[in-house]
């Protein structure tokens, strides 16, 4: 009897102290159900206890993420939760209990509401300034990639790794070759990454994207005035926002002749003239440059400068087609399946063998960004754990020569029929008559393929 009163003592002490805390407190099992939460946390949300004891914490509280916490087991201190209208300033805690987490305690500060009137308010307008310094910070230093995701097994890009190890540190220009969707932007992050100018801006211009009459204010900023509409105070170009980092100039191709001419005189003279300025300003980037196309070819027919070229091609670097390293094939594929599932959500675990060996004969023309395109579509038209040949995209089944080998003449023959029967109706919206017109078949002999197709 006495240690029942004992128990309850202490009980009322504990919750008397809980709910005068400074704090608002709330806590969840380890399915994110709410086993406590106390009176003024209650108050300021005005619910009443008892009836969200046992409901998802998510379903009471906005953004919250006490459920995650109990489940990961990693605390998360001081983050920033926006509740009725408010910032706050949450602390989330897991809780263990023989090494395993069981739940989650959090904490919400700032309940004396003019104090945090004040705070808030103030943070509001802190918020879009921040956002603004995050999305200059990510532009303008926007190396994303490293070696490390660049993902190979293949002996020519293990050894183009190895060479960005021994040209990274240098200032010298490189010029990346290759074909479209080879990883060609990969390795330029990468070099910027492993250079001394890692912590200073890399800047991607793409020189095939800005139309021609743009591309010098693009490249150089312009001086208030210089044209109408130029903004007031000018615009710093991208060589000046580059400075002391690197310069990425992608599909350099197809930059135009004059364009060229007065990226050479830049690199040359280490200074850029802003549109509409008579002062040349002293510039320090490095340059790195990547194309598709043949420079060599489009030099004897003058349509890309031979200075130019030289100038950028110190370091020559040819990232191989992936026809040429087909044993990074499968390789990829398991990668590229492991990031997707992961952002889809799907349970996708197996790739049939059959689909390996299409995706192994396939001459992939569009290289790393077709084959992730190829995954990506297959997990969403996979409904099991397994991608088939049937959860391949039909463009990529439209090749009949990748079926040679894996199905007989007869299959591949009926599959390409089905296919065509299809497409016709589809483009003759359904009108049968005319859908066998196009085809140079007969009425009945369509009736038939669509009975045999199971196309009706
Ligand atoms: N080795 C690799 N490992 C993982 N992902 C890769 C690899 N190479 C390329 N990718 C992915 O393939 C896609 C295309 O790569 P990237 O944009 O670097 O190609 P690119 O050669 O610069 O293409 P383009 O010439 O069309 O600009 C990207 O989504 C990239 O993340």
């Amino acid at each position: 009897m006495f240690n029942e009163i004992d128990a309850q003592y202490k009980n009322d002490i504990l919750e008397t102290i809980i709910d005068s805390a400074y704090e608002w407190i709330v806590v969840v099992n380890k399915d994110g159900n709410i086993v406590y939460m106390n009176k003024k946390y209650c108050e300021f949300l005005e619910i009443n206890r008892s009836e969200i004891i046992g409901k998802h914490v998510t379903t009471v509280i906005e953004n919250s993420r006490m459920h995650l916490v109990a489940k990961s087991g990693k605390e998360e201190i001081a983050d920033l939760q926006y509740i009725k209208g408010n910032y706050m300033i949450a602390n989330r805690i897991p809780i263990y209990s023989n090494g395993e987490v069981i739940g989650a305690l959090g904490t919400v500060i700032f309940r004396d509401t003019k104090e945090w009137d004040k705070m808030s308010s103030h943070i509001k307008s802190l918020m879009p300034q921040l956002q603004t310094y995050l999305q200059d910070w990510q532009e303008h230093n926007g190396a994303k990639y490293t070696l490390q995701d660049i993902k190979a097994v293949s002996k020519q890009i293990t050894e183009l790794k190895e060479k960005v190890k021994n040209v990274a540190s240098g200032d010298t220009s490189i010029l990346i070759r290759g074909e479209s969707g080879t990883g060609k932007e990969l390795f330029a992050h990468s070099i910027h990454q492993l250079s001394s100018r890692s912590n200073k801006p890399f800047i991607k211009v793409n020189c095939g994207a800005i139309p021609e009459h743009l591309l010098e204010s693009e490249l150089f900023g312009y001086e208030e005035g210089a044209f109408t509409g130029a903004k007031k105070g000018g615009k710093k170009g991208k060589f000046l926002l580059a400075h002391g980092g690197t310069i990425f100039l992608d599909e350099i191709g197809d930059m135009p002749l004059n364009m060229q001419v007065k990226l050479l005189r830049v690199l040359q003279e280490k200074e850029v003239e802003p549109v509409g300025s008579m002062t040349p300003i002293p510039v320090d980037v490095r340059v790195i440059a990547a194309t598709n196309r043949p420079l060599e070819k489009m030099i004897q027919e003058n349509r890309f400068r031979e200075d130019l070229f030289y100038r950028i091609n110190v370091i020559p670097f040819k990232v191989p087609p992936l026809r040429e390293r087909v044993e990074d094939i499968g390789h990829l594929t398991e990668f590229f399946l492991k990031k997707m599932t992961k952002r889809s959500g799907k349970r996708i675990t197996m790739i049939e063998e059959d689909v390996l060996n299409l995706l192994y004969k396939h001459t992939w023309p569009g290289n790393l960004r077709e084959l992730e395109n190829v995954i990506e579509a297959a997990i969403h038209l996979t409904d099991g754990e397994k991608i088939t040949i049937s959860s391949l995209p039909e463009y990529f089944m439209g090749d009949p020569k990748l079926l040679i080998g894996q199905r007989s003449l007869k299959e591949i023959l009926d599959e390409t029929e089905k296919k065509i029967i299809e497409k016709s109706l589809e483009q003759f919206g359904q009108d049968k008559l005319q859908a066998a017109k196009s085809l140079g078949i007969s009425k009945s002999s369509m009736y038939e393929k669509i009975k045999k197709y199971s196309l009706e």
